[in-house]
C-alpha cells in the first residue's frame, strides 16, 4: 500500500496546545463535535455525494446532480433513520445548494413562525415528510429591501370565502425565491392583503403553484428560472426563479394568520403578538447565516493556511527538517501574515458571536411562548447586524484567502472561486448589508434618545448605561503589553462606538425632519452600527475566554486569536478610533507592536489551529487545502481531469486552428 506522506507533519509537530480539545471548543460540545465527526466521514466515503466535478458540469447537468443529491440525502436520511440533528449535519456535509435549503431554511420556519396552531398541524406534515417543497416568495422584480412596496396583492372575495392573489405589473412579479423556477410545489407568498376594499399591507400566504400529479403549473401562474448566476457551481445548482400570478383563487384559510386575520365576513382582524413577527423567518435565517459565516471563511481560511505552510518562494537559504535546501515558507513572510492570521481570528470569533446568537434567538423563541415580545427588537438588531458584519467580513476574506494563495487560488481546484461565487451573495440575500445597518442604527438612536428618559439600556447595549463615562475616559495604555488586558481592549471598543453613535445622534437634531437626517447621515450612521456590531463580536469573544476551557494550551491560543482579531480591527479602524479620542496616536502604535508580537505567537501553532476545524478534505474541496499538504502531485492529477485533455488535438482543430496555420504558411510561401 502507498504510504500517504504528510507533508505538513512537522507543522503539526510544533503545536503548544491540543488539537483534539480545540475540536471540541470549535463544535461547540462533546457530542456536538462527535455527531458532526461521524456524519462528515459517513458523507466523504460515498461516492453519491462527489462533489469534485462540479465546475466543469453544464447548468443542466450541475441542476439535474443538485436534484440527485438532494434525494439521494433524503433517501439516507431515511434508510440510517437519522435524528434532525443527525440529518441537519448531513445536509450541510453534503454541501451542495439545492432547493433543500429553501425548503428547510426557509418555507418550514415561515409556517412556524407565522401560522396559526391549527394551520401548522396541517402544512407541517406535509412539509416535513416532504409531500410538498416549499419555497419563500417574498422579493419581486421592483422590490427587494423595502418590503412594505411589495406589490402583488391578496384581496380577500367574501363570495367565495377566497384569496385571489394577483401580479398587477411586471415589477410585481416574484423575482429571485430559490427552488421556485424548477422544484417547488408551494410558496409562502408576501402579499398585500386588500379586504372591504382597503389595503393592510404585507402579510404572509401559502399558495399551491404546481400541480402534484404533474409538476405542471397551476392555472393562472407562470413560473421559470431567473437564468445564470455569477460563478461557475455555486448557485447555479439551485433554480431561483421568476412567479406571475394571474388571479389565482387560494382559500380565505391559507393566509397565515398567527399574527393577523380576516374572516369569515372580511373583517381584519390584528392579534396581540407584534406585526414583526411576520418577518420572524427572517431573523432566524440571518441567525444561521452567521454560522454560515464563521464555517465559509474557516473553509477559505484552512486552504489558504495549509497552502501557505507548502508554498514555498525567496528567501535565504533553509534547510528542512530533512537538511534539504529549500526556500522559505510564504508563511514566513509578515505581509502574509498580517493578511492571513487576522482571518484565521476571525473565523474563530464568528464561530463564538455565531454560538451565542443561536442562545439569543432561543431565548428569543421561549419568551415569543410565553408572550414575552420584550427582546424582539434586539434580536432583530443583533441579528440583522452581526448577519452584515460577518457576511461582508466572510465574503472580503475568502477573496483576500484566494489571492493568498497566488495563482493557484485561481484555479476551481483550489476550492476558492466556487465557495466566493456561493457565498458572496450572503452580503444582498436576507437583507442587504447596509439596508441591515442602517436597521442597526436606527435601534442605536432610539435607545440613546431612551437613555435621556431614564429607560435602562440592556444586553448589547447596557454598555450605553455608562455612555457618560465612556465619553470622556481616557485609555490607560501606556506599554505593548497593556493592550493584552481585556478590560482596556473592551473599554476602547465601548468608547469608541458610544462616541460614533452619541456624535450621530447630536448630529440628527440639525435636521429639519427626522427622515431627512437619517438620509443624510447615513454614511456615518452605518459607520456606528458597525462599530457597535464589532463591540459585540468583540465582547463575546472575550467572555468565551471567561468561561471553563479545558485542553492543554487551549485557552492560551483562544486568547492571542482573541487579541489579534481585536488589535487587527483597531489597526483596520484606526481613523475612528482616533477621531473619537478612544486612543492616542501613541497607543495605536502600541497595538500594531502588539499585534506583530502576537502574529510570532501564533505561528507554529496555525497549522493545528485550522485542524481544529476538522474539516474532512472532501468538504474543503480543495488540493490546495488538502490535509496531507501534498498538493504538487494532486494539482497535476487534476489538470489531467479537465474535459479540454480528453483528446491530445482538441475539439475545433481542423475547423479553425489547422486551416489558419495553412494559411499562414501559405501566405509565407508566396
Ligand atoms: C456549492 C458550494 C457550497 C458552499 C457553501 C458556502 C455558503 C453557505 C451558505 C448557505 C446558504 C444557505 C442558503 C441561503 C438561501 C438564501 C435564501 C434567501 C432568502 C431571501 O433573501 S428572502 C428575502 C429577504 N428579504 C429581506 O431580507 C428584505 C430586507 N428588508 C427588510 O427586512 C425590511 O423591509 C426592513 C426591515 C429593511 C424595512 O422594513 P420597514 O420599512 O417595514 O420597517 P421599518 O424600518 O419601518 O421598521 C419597522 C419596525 O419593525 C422593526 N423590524 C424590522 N424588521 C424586523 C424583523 N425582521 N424582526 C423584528 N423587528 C423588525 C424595525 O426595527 C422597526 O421597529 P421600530 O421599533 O419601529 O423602530
Ligand atoms: C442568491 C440569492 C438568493 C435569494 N433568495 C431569495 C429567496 O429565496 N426568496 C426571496 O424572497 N428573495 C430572495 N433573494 C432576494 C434578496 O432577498 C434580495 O436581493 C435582497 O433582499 C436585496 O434586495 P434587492 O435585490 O432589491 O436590492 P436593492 O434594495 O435594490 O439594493 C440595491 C442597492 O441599493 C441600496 N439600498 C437599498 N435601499 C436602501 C436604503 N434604504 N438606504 C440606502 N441604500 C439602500 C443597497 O445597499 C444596494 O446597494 C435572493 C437573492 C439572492 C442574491
Amino acid at each position: 500500500m502507498e504510504r500517504i506522506m504528510d507533508h505538513l507533519a512537522h507543522e503539526r509537530s510544533k503545536a503548544q496546545f491540543s488539537v483534539e480539545e480545540m475540536k471540541i471548543i470549535w463544535a461547540g460540545s462533546l457530542h456536538a463535535f462527535q455527531v458532526s465527526d461521524r456524519i462528515a466521514r459517513l458523507v466523504a466515503s460515498d461516492p453519491g455525494f462527489r462533489k469534485d466535478n462540479r465546475a466543469v458540469l453544464s447548468r443542466k447537468e450541475l441542476f439535474k446532480s443538485a436534484l440527485r443529491k438532494a434525494a439521494y440525502v433524503w433517501k439516507r436520511i431515511n434508510e440510517l433513520a437519522l435524528s434532525e440533528e443527525e440529518a441537519s449535519w448531513l445536509r450541510f456535509y453534503v454541501d451542495e445548494l439545492a432547493y433543500a435549503y429553501i425548503h428547510w431554511g426557509m418555507f418550514v420556519p415561515a409556517i412556524k413562525g407565522s401560522a396559526t396552531e391549527e394551520q401548522q398541524q396541517k402544512w407541517l406534515p406535509l412539509a416535513n415528510n416532504m409531500q410538498i417543497i416549499g419555497t419563500y416568495a417574498q422579493t419581486e422584480l421592483g422590490h427587494g429591501s423595502n418590503v412594505r412596496g411589495l406589490e402583488t396583492t391578496a384581496t380577500f372575495d367574501q363570495e367565495t370565502d377566497e384569496f385571489i392573489i394577483h401580479s398587477p405589473t411586471l415589477t410585481s412579479s416574484k423575482w429571485w425565491p430559490g427552488g421556485l423556477g424548477k422544484v417547488a410545489t408551494h410558496a409562502v407568498v408576501y402579499a398585500r392583503l386588500i379586504t372591504d376594499g382597503q389595503d393592510y399591507g404585507v402579510h404572509g400566504f401559502l399558495v399551491q403553484i404546481r400541480s402534484l400529479d404533474d409538476h405542471f403549473p397551476l392555472p393562472g401562474v407562470t413560473v421559470g428560472d431567473i437564468g445564470m448566476k455569477f460563478g461557475s457551481g455555486a448557485f447555479n445548482s439551485i433554480d431561483n426563479g421568476f412567479l406571475r400570478f394571474n388571479h389565482v383563487r387560494i382559500p380565505r384559510n391559507q393566509m397565515l394568520m398567527k399574527v393577523s386575520r380576516v374572516t369569515r365576513q372580511g373583517k381584519y382582524v390584528e392579534s396581540n403578538v407584534p406585526k414583526q413577527l411576520l418577518y420572524g423567518a427572517m431573523v432566524y435565517v440571518r441567525q444561521i447565516i452567521v454560522a454560515d459565516a464563521s464555517i465559509a471563511l474557516s473553509r477559505a481560511v484552512c486552504i489558504a493556511t495549509r497552502y501557505s505552510a507548502v508554498r514555498r518562494q525567496f528567501g535565504p537559504p533553509h534547510e528542512d527538517e530533512n537538511g534539504k535546501g529549500v526556500e522559505t515558507q510564504v508563511i514566513d513572510y509578515k505581509t502574509q501574515q498580517s493578511r492571513l492570521f487576522p482571518l484565521l481570528a476571525s473565523a474563530y470569533a464568528f464561530r463564538f458571536v455565531g454560538e451565542w446568537l443561536k442562545w439569543l434567538y432561543t431565548d428569543l423563541i421561549q419568551k415569543l411562548e410565553a408572550n414575552d415580545f420584550s427582546t424582539l427588537p434586539e434580536a432583530h438588531a443583533c441579528t440583522a447586524g452581526l448577519k452584515s458584519l460577518t457576511t461582508s467580513a466572510a465574503a472580503d476574506g475568502i477573496k483576500e484567502c484566494w489571492k493568498l494563495c497566488g495563482g493557484h487560488g485561481y484555479l476551481s481546484s483550489s476550492g476558492l472561486p466556487e465557495l466566493y461565487a456561493a457565498f458572496v451573495p450572503a452580503c444582498t440575500y436576507e437583507g442587504d448589508n447596509i439596508v441591515l445597518l442602517l436597521q442597526v442604527s436606527r435601534f442605536l438612536m432610539k435607545t440613546i434618545s431612551q437613555l435621556q428618559t431614564g429607560k435602562k439600556p440592556i444586553g448589547t447595549t447596557a454598555y450605553m448605561a455608562h455612555v457618560e463615562h465612556l465619553i470622556q475616559c481616557r485609555c490607560t495604555v501606556q506599554k505593548a503589553e497593556d493592550w493584552l488586558n481585556p478590560s482596556v481592549i473592551l473599554e476602547a471598543f465601548e468608547a469608541r462606538a458610544i462616541r460614533l453613535s452619541v456624535a450621530c445622534a447630536e448630529n440628527l437634531t440639525k435636521f429639519a425632519t427626522p427622515l431627512q437626517g437619517f438620509s443624510e447621515l447615513s454614511p456615518d450612521l452605518v459607520e456606528a452600527a458597525v462599530a457597535h456590531c464589532q463591540l459585540i463580536v468583540v465582547s463575546k469573544f472575550i467572555e468565551k475566554l471567561q468561561q471553563n476551557i479545558e485542553g492543554n494550551g487551549v485557552k492560551q491560543q483562544l486568547e492571542t486569536l482573541c487579541n489579534i482579531y481585536c488589535l487587527n480591527l483597531i489597526h483596520k479602524h484606526l481613523g475612528d478610533f482616533l477621531s473619537t479620542g478612544s486612543i492616542s496616536p501613541k497607543q495605536a502604535s502600541l497595538a500594531s507592536d502588539q499585534l506583530r508580537s502576537r502574529y510570532s505567537k501564533l505561528r507554529s501553532n496555525v497549522i493545528a489551529l485550522v485542524d481544529a476545524f476538522n474539516y474532512t478534505d472532501h468538504f474543503l474541496g480543495s488540493v490546495l487545502g488538502r490535509y496531507d499538504g501534498n498538493v504538487y502531485p494532486k494539482l497535476y492529477e487534476e489538470a489531467w481531469k479537465d474535459p479540454l485533455n480528453d483528446s491530445i488535438v482538441p475539439d475545433g482543430y481542423h475547423e479553425y486552428i489547422q486551416p489558419l496555420l495553412k494559411q499562414q504558411l501559405q501566405n509565407a510561401r508566396l
